[in-house]
This record gives structure tokens, sequence and C-alpha cells, in this order.
């Protein structure tokens, strides 16, 4: 396999990095939304095995995106399919025709919407290749359902899921980063020690290593993980906004008094992260640091107000607040540390018949991977289910009646009555015991940090849905 000559952003003899531009551009999983930048380079990783006659070839290219601002680059996986022949089918998926150096010319799509692609995908994992510049790993104990069919999940995703059938779903990895994903290492962890608060491990994929200006790299990229398929589960999230559904449509009614009360699903999910925190500190390494510590966190929060505020300068008006909130927490004495989740909403929990999933364990998409893996304090997944808790009722509010008025200020006070309760009820649940003052510390710096976080995620993605992180960083300064 060979990289496409494209080293400097201005020689692209074939087109294919200004043909690829728009759909990088306006694919979901691109992090870069917001800044100008160029694709300055296309390299081929590497063919999926398993083609067949009549088949598509399938290859994986990674593009590097060069940002105008001079922010580091990123790379970003193209899982692509190469037909001689254009597929209407795939209409929708179209990236172009262009003279491939491996292929030839052919018509190229985005492989994850095809289910010819994907099943070389599959073959790949349920029958490794012994060679070859990509790497398939595999968990015992499952056997996998090679004659299911692919279906591209839909949604507002940071990558790129396949479900094969109801027996196993594969995570493509968009943005990739060299080195180890935790997403596979956490999940591979709690898999070998039976957790049951995630879905099993099967296998992921992985490209031993890239050269990089010429440079060679001992980092693997780690480009898709295949899991358990959970197959009754219901989004967390879709749960929450159900229940503030049903007790807006019972105005006169209170959250405690209303069919599809959540306040036992958060106590559950309270207990399904607690005892996934336990299993965390048992298998990676967990201790108690000093005061240096606690204010190495804080300077980190305080880094990400600076930044945030030049994003999002609505923020200006509440930054004395927020700052002592981070600095009540650099003064701590100290603060124990492990492996945690790092971006933790309602959208990453599953409600299944067997209980509460919690699914990607990659961190923060915004942060570096070197920041994802530090160990941190399990506060910060806390308080952003804090933090989602309090987005699912005032999310309803924005789209309940096509905004109209009548019955809005009824609505806000069922929201933060509903808010309240099911946070109280995931908190205790959690804890078991009241908060020392040094958590209530701690979890009051870590959820201004994530509605900071909130703040700048909504300007750059959902401007319309800026105001409700803004607001709950206006209450922490009325508090
Ligand atoms: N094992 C699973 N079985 C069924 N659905 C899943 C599973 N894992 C994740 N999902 C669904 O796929 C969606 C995307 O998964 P997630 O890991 O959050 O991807 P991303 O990194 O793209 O945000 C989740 O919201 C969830 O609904
Ligand atoms: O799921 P991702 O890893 O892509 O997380 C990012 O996107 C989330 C939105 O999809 C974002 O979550 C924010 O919105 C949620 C409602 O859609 C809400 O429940 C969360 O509390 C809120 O933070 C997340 O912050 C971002 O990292």
């Amino acid at each position: 396999m060979t990289d496409h000559p494209t080293d400097h952003p201005t020689d692209d003899p074939s087109g294919l990095r200004e043909l690829l531009h728009p759909f990088v551009a306006e694919a979901r999983w691109f992090g870069g939304k917001g800044r100008a930048f160029a694709i300055g380079g296309v390299r081929r990783l590497g063919e999926v095995p398993g083609h067949v006659a009549d088949g598509p070839h399938v290859a994986i290219d990674l593009v590097t995106v060069t940002f105008e601002d001079g922010g580091e680059d990123e790379y970003y996986q193209l899982p692509l399919a190469f037909y001689a022949e254009p597929q209407d089918r795939l209409a929708h998926a179209h990236l172009g025709q262009w003279g491939d150096e491996d292929f030839g010319t052919c018509h190229v799509y985005d492989a994850v919407h095809d289910r010819e692609a994907m099943a070389c995908w599959l073959r790949s994992f349920a029958n490794p290749p012994a060679d070859g510049p990509l790497a398939f790993h595999r968990l015992p104990g499952h056997d996998l359902d090679l004659d299911a069919h692919s279906t591209l999940f839909s949604g507002e995703q940071s990558n790129s899921s396949v479900a094969f059938g109801e027996d196993a779903l594969m995570k493509v990895f968009r943005k990739i980063t060299p080195g180890a994903n935790p997403d596979i290492s956490i999940h591979e962890v709690l898999t070998r020690a039976g957790s049951d608060h995630v879905a099993a491990l099967y296998g992921w994929l992985e490209t031993p290593s890239i050269t990089t200006e010429g440079e060679p790299q001992d980092r693997v990229l780690q480009l898709a993980m295949l899991q358990q398929f959970l197959r009754t589960a219901t989004d967390g999230w879709d749960l929450a906004l159900a229940s503030v559904r049903n007790l807006f449509a019972e105005a006169d009614l209170h959250a405690d008094e209303v069919g599809g009360d959540f306040a036992g699903e958060a106590a559950r999910l309270g207990e399904a992260l607690a005892e996934t925190h336990r299993t965390l500190e048992q298998h990676f390494p967990a201790e108690d640091r000093p005061a240096e510590a606690a204010r190495a966190l804080a300077d980190a929060m305080h880094r990400r107000l600076e930044a945030a505020l030049a994003v999002a300068p609505e923020l200006t008006a509440y930054a004395d607040d927020l700052r002592g909130a981070y600095d009540a927490l650099g003064a701590l004495d100290g603060v124990r540390v492990q492996q945690i989740h790092g971006d933790l909403h309602l959208g990453q929990t599953l409600r299944t018949a067997r209980g509460w999933k919690i699914v990607d364990f990659e961190g923060e998409p915004a942060k570096t991977l070197a920041e994802r893996v530090l160990p941190d304090s399990p506060w910060r997944d806390v308080a952003g289910m804090l933090r989602s808790l309090d987005y699912a009722p005032r999310v309803v509010e924005r789209t309940w009646g096509d905004g109209l008025d009548e019955g809005a200020d009824q609505r806000a006070y069922r929201s933060a009555e509903w808010a309240a309760r099911n946070r109280n009820a995931f908190l205790t649940a959690y804890a078991g015991r009241d908060l020392t003052a040094d958590e209530e510390t701690l979890l009051a710096a870590y959820v201004a940090d994530k509605a900071v976080y909130e703040t700048v995620y909504e300007t750059r993605n959902r401007p319309t849905w800026v105001a409700i992180p803004l607001e709950a960083v206006a209450r922490i300064g009325a508090s």
C-alpha cells in the first residue's frame, strides 16, 4: 500500500484533498467545526482483507487536517469502499470518483454505510489475518454471527457505530490519536473483570505505526472496537426526556406523583456508577495525591475558563464566581484520583433488561489523548451526570408546545423540580452517605468546569442550546 503523494497543501495533483474537504467539514464527527482548515495529506493505512468477486475493495485512509489558526494537526479515519461501477443504493454516501493508486479509477463511498464493505470487517474479526498492516485482535468467549447484516447508527455521534444484526456493535473511531485508546483499554479491563455495567469487548483493530514527516512513530493507531450489542438497551437520555414529558403533560402534579418518575432509575444509575468506579479503582492505578495535585486540577480548570472566555464571551459576567469555585478546589489538602469515565452524561448510559450500562470511555472529545488518560477525581463523572440531569428538563422546556409561552412559568418550575429530585436520587445512591465538605467542594468545582466546557461545546455545535449551560453557570454565582 502506498501513501497518496500529498505532502504539501498546495500540491494536490489528483484533487483528492480538495474533494474530501467538504465531506470532512460537514461530518458530525469532525472536531474542528468553525475553524478554517485544509486537508494536509491522505495516507493509506491498509486494505481490509476479505475482498470477494463483485464486492468492493475496502481500505482505510487517514487524513491529516491542518488548521489555518496554527493549532495542532488532527488525524481522521476514512473507511472507504471502492467500486468500479456507481452504486445507486449508496448514493447518499458517495465521496467522489477518482483514480486510486491501488484500485484504479473507482467510485468511492463512505464504507460504514455499505453492508458489503462492513462484511469484510466482520470476516476479518472472525478470522484475523496473520499479517498485514491492519491487526485485528479478539477476546475469547464469543462466536461472531457472520450472517449478521450491518446497520449504521444514525444520530449525533463523535464516531461511527455499526451494528451487526443484534450480535455485535463496531465503533469506528474517527478522530485518531496515536497511542492506546482508553475506550478499548478500559472496556478490556472491565470485560476481563466481569463488570455488569459495560458491554463486553469482543475485539479491536489497530495498525502498528505511521510515519509523520518521515519520522517513524512507535505508537499504535487504534482504529475500531467490536463489542457486545446490547439488544434490550434504551438510551438513558431518551428515558429521561420521556419522564420529563410525562411531568409536563400533567401540569398540576409533582414529579413524584406522575407516571414515568425517573428517581428510581436515577438512583440505580448512581449505584451502577459507584460500582464501576470501584472496579476501575481496583484495576487501574489510584492514589491519594497531596495539595499540589488539587492545585494542578484547579489550574487546569482556570486555563480552560480562560480559553472558553475567548469562544463564549457571555461567560465573562460569571468568571469571578467560577474562579472562586476552582480556587476552593485548589485550596484542598489533597485529592484522590483514579481511572474514570471522563465524559459522562445520560447519552453515555443505556438501560437494559439487566440494568444500567455505561458506554464510551474515550473521555472528552476536546481533550488531547495525554489529558484524557490522566487519572482524575471520580467526582468529575458525578458532576457530568448531575449536569445531564439538569439538561434533560431544560431541553424539553425548549421544545414543548412549539415555543408557546402559555404555561411556560409552570414548566420552568416543574423543570427545576425534576432536576433537583433526580440529581438528589442519583447523588444519594452514588455516595451512600452525606458528602464531606471536601467532596462538596470538589463536586462544585467539577460542575462549574463541566458547565464551562458545555458552553463552548454548545457555542460550536448547537448555538440555540447555549443558554442551558449558561443558566447553570449563572446559578453557580447565585448559590
Ligand atoms: N454495546 C452497545 N449496544 C447497543 N447500542 C450501543 C452500544 N454501545 C453504544 N450504543 C449506542 O451507540 C451510541 C453511540 O455510542 P458511543 O460509544 O457513545 O459513540 P460515540 O463515541 O460516537 O459518541 C450510544 O448513544 C448508544 O445509544
Ligand atoms: O457523546 P460525546 O462524547 O460526543 O459528548 C459530547 O456531546 C454531548 C452531546 O451529544 C455533550 O453533552 C451535552 O449535551 C447532552 C444532551 O445532548 C447533555 O446530556 C450533557 O449533559 C451535555 O454535556 C457532551 O458534553 C460532549 O462532550
